[in-house]
């Protein structure tokens, strides 16, 4: 057998992770045509790459099915229910940085902080009979994080792209994001909460903690990470 490792097939992760692999000398390539997803790991025995997109390597990891990846921690966290019993954090690898929020219109004057932003809610459903929608796909951290800080009359809608524009479209009144420039909400006239910074997430190497392993695999994984210089 060998060691699995899941690493992004394309996007802003991808070309990132093989850098940061290759300057510890593992070297990590797609092998045959741009379009085709195979690869190939250099300078280390044992160890076998598996393209994958970064949003399915949090299952791939949970089931098993490889032993290592690289993924964002947000996706992790969404993903995963009580991730820490199904992956390791073993390197947080430095890039890939960006930060889930709560943004509303710009031109709500009177809110600014989530207490705000559930007064307004309370507001909202007894002006317009339903309860205020902020569109998302980080379902489950979102609820999380509303709910330790005490914002009830909400619903979530699901937006698995363009969710900045869903408030212009009148599909929702708020949104929950990831942002990193913040370019995207200023164009489209949406400000963050002072407080609304739910989590701050960067591409991370993951180990799963029920992949099976041989004698061989546990001494191929030992001797990858001795190489990238982490502890495991
Ligand atoms: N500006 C950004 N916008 C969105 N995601 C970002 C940004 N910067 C870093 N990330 C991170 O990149 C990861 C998502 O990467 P990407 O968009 O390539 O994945 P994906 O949507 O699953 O890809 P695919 O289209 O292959 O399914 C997340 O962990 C996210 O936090
Ligand atoms: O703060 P910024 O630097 O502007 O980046 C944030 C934007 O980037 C991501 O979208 P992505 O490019 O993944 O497209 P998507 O809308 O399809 O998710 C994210 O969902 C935001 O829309």
């Amino acid at each position: 057998m060998t060691i699995k490792l899941g690493v992004p097939s394309k996007g802003r992760l991808m070309e990132k992770t093989f850098d940061w692999f290759g300057a510890r000398g593992v070297s990590l390539s797609r092998s045959g045509s741009d379009r085709e997803y195979a690869g190939a790991v250099e300078g280390v025995e044992g160890v076998e790459l598996v393209l994958l997109s970064a949003g399915e390597i949090p299952r791939e990891l949970s089931a098993g099915r490889i032993h290592l990846g690289v993924t964002g921690t947000d996706l992790i966290r969404e993903k995963l229910g009580q991730w820490e019993q199904q992956v390791e954090e073993l390197a947080l690898l430095g890039f890939g940085q960006a930060d889930l929020i709560i943004a509303v219109p710009n031109c709500w004057v009177d809110v600014d902080t989530l207490d705000d932003l559930d007064a307004a809610a309370s507001a909202f459903r007894a002006k317009h009979g339903f309860r205020l929608r902020i569109a998302t796909k980080y379902h489950r951290l979102v609820r999380e994080f509303l709910r330790d800080n005490g914002v009830a009359d909400y619903q979530l809608v699901d937006s698995q792209g363009a969710t900045e524009g869903t408030v212009k479209n009148l599909t929702a009144e708020a949104v929950a994001d990831i942002t990193s420039t913040g370019e995207t909400l200023r164009a489209n006239h949406l400000k963050l909460l002072a407080d609304g910074m739910a989590l701050a997430s960067q591409a991370t190497l993951f180990r799963a903690r029920k992949a099976p392993m041989t004698a061989q695999d546990r001494l191929a994984l030992k001797a990858l990470v001795t190489k990238l210089g982490i502890a495991a």
